[in-house]
């Protein structure tokens, strides 16, 4: 009997995704006292290597609290808003009372003067006070900074830098370059800026803290069926769904070059590409142990990085390219017509149409009652409405529900959110009517989205 391990992003991945940016969970402190708090959300400009980190940094040389935000897309600062906190004026440390302010205005006031003279006798300009509390003094003669280069007033744009005209969408996927997603995002939106994040939270969180403008997310697989983590995502976070793409996943057997079938002890891979080739790996006799990674092209990152002769990591050709790997096997999913759907996700949801086929994702609870689901699908059937999907998943607040029966006992019912697609768009009126009654019977109801549907024609896998 094989078996699966799960292994953490800790352990054999090894990703230069976006990693948790959870503010507060890296602080970098310096043993010197807090003068002031700098808030960091820094992206480096390597696609391959990208990392966001929120660094609270107490920050001693800068008499500020400073909020620097870097633009992720192009590494230049997009934003720093600076608010007085405490102060450090000519070497002078201030703790940020009115006495110590005045004193330091003090000390700070009689440099000024001795530079001035120091000026004015050297008749240069080299003894000038260059910057005061992180702001550029001005020059000793009192000519003030000229008006054309004034500090500009921050708008919105500085705060949460959308895509300016012309420039790239950024599209946040989990994985590394070479992931499936990764290939998801560029049939999503051809010309985007694929952005890897390391786990699906970040990059719901790299939308939602406007580092990207789009998140790409699997959820579901004609093999391996849903992706329930990213159900259980869509509700927690308030992303909306603005399309979705089908893909077909074309998986392949890489290793080092000269590495045989025969030399290896091990295949790792995402656990759902593991799953989607687990029959075609019996049937070429690779009884050996499988491993779960975060993604197929971290897995063959990890083997090419590690040197590893006995393991073989399923992922694409384009992750064999990058990584440096030789395809053992092209093709080794267990059905030629293996597609996963993604859906993709903005802060904003779109305006939906009629002219057309849109789909419309929804979650809902239901009230206690008899024959409540039936019900609520009803209403969708009275109006000709397809459902393309249903799912359940534990009701997170409530999962359980006791009914008590005095004769017989206590009965314990799980309590579901269930998930459906239809094919309708919410700008039609049967649409609206069916929402209309759903919500009649329902004690929560959302919709996740209203978008096109995926309408390009079937192109099964190259070489199938
Ligand atoms: O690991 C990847 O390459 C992914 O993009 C993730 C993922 C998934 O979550 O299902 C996407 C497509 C394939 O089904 C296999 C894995």
């Amino acid at each position: 009997m094989q078996s699966i391990h799960s292994t953490s992003s800790s352990g054999l991945m090894n990703s230069g995704a976006l990693k948790s940016i959870i503010p507060g969970t890296s602080p970098t402190t310096t043993t010197q006292p807090p003068l002031s708090l700098t808030f960091n959300h820094r992206v480096s400009s390597n696609p391959a290597r990208l990392v966001v980190r929120s660094v609270y940094q107490f920050d001693s040389a800068s008499a500020s609290t400073k909020v620097n935000n870097v633009n992720g897309a192009n590494g230049s600062p997009a934003a720093a808003v600076t608010a007085p906190a405490s102060f450090n004026i000519g070497g002078v440390v201030g703790g940020g009372s009115r006495a110590d302010w005045q004193s330091a205005c003090a000390i700070l006031a009689s440099k000024v003067v001795s530079q001035q003279q120091d000026t004015e006798k050297s008749g240069g300009a080299g003894g000038q006070i260059t910057a005061v509390n992180g702001h550029k003094a001005a020059s000793a003669s009192l000519d003030l900074v000229p008006i054309d280069s004034l500090p500009k007033a921050l708008t919105i744009a500085d705060l949460s830098p959308a895509p300016m005209h012309g420039s790239k969408l950024r599209v946040a996927y989990q994985g590394v370059p070479g992931a499936f997603s990764e290939a998801a995002a560029g049939k999503a939106y051809p010309k985007c800026e694929a952005i890897p994040c390391d786990q699906f939270e970040v990059a719901f969180q790299a939308v939602e803290l406007w580092i990207a403008d789009r998140a790409v997310l699997p959820v579901e697989n004609s093999l391996g069926g849903s992706i329930h983590r990213n159900y259980d995502l869509l509700l927690r976070h308030r992303l909306h769904i603005v399309g979705e793409v089908q893909l077909p996943v074309h998986h392949c057997l890489l290793a080092l070059p000269g590495v045989r079938k025969e030399y290896l002890s091990r295949v790792i891979s995402h656990p759902q590409a593991l799953a989607q080739c687990e029959h075609t790996l019996t049937k070429m006799g690779l009884n050996v142990a499988r491993e779960a990674v975060d993604d197929t092209a971290g897995a063959a990152e990890f083997v090419a990085a590690n040197n590893l002769r006995d393991t073989a990591a399923i992922a694409s050709s384009r992750a064999a390219e990058l990584y440096g790997l030789q395809i053992l096997a092209d093709g080794i999913q267990d059905d030629s017509s293996n597609v996963t759907r993604f859906v993709m996700l903005a802060r904003e949801p779109i305006i939906p149409r009629t002219d057309r086929p849109f789909k419309t994702s929804i979650v809902f609870a239901h009230d206690k009652g008899t024959s409540v689901l039936f019900k609520v699908l009803s209403a969708f059937a009275f109006r000709n409405i397809s459902l393309t999907k249903i799912e359940s998943r534990p009701h997170r607040n409530r999962p359980i529900r006791l009914v008590d029966d005095a004769n017989v006992g206590t009965a314990k019912h799980f309590e579901y959110m269930f998930y459906v697609d239809f094919e309708a768009s919410m700008a039609e009126v049967r649409a609206q009517n069916a929402l209309a009654e759903v919500q009649e019977f329902t004690s929560f109801l959302r919709v996740l989205g209203s978008y096109p549907m995926d309408m390009t024609p079937w192109s099964p896998s190259p070489g199938e």
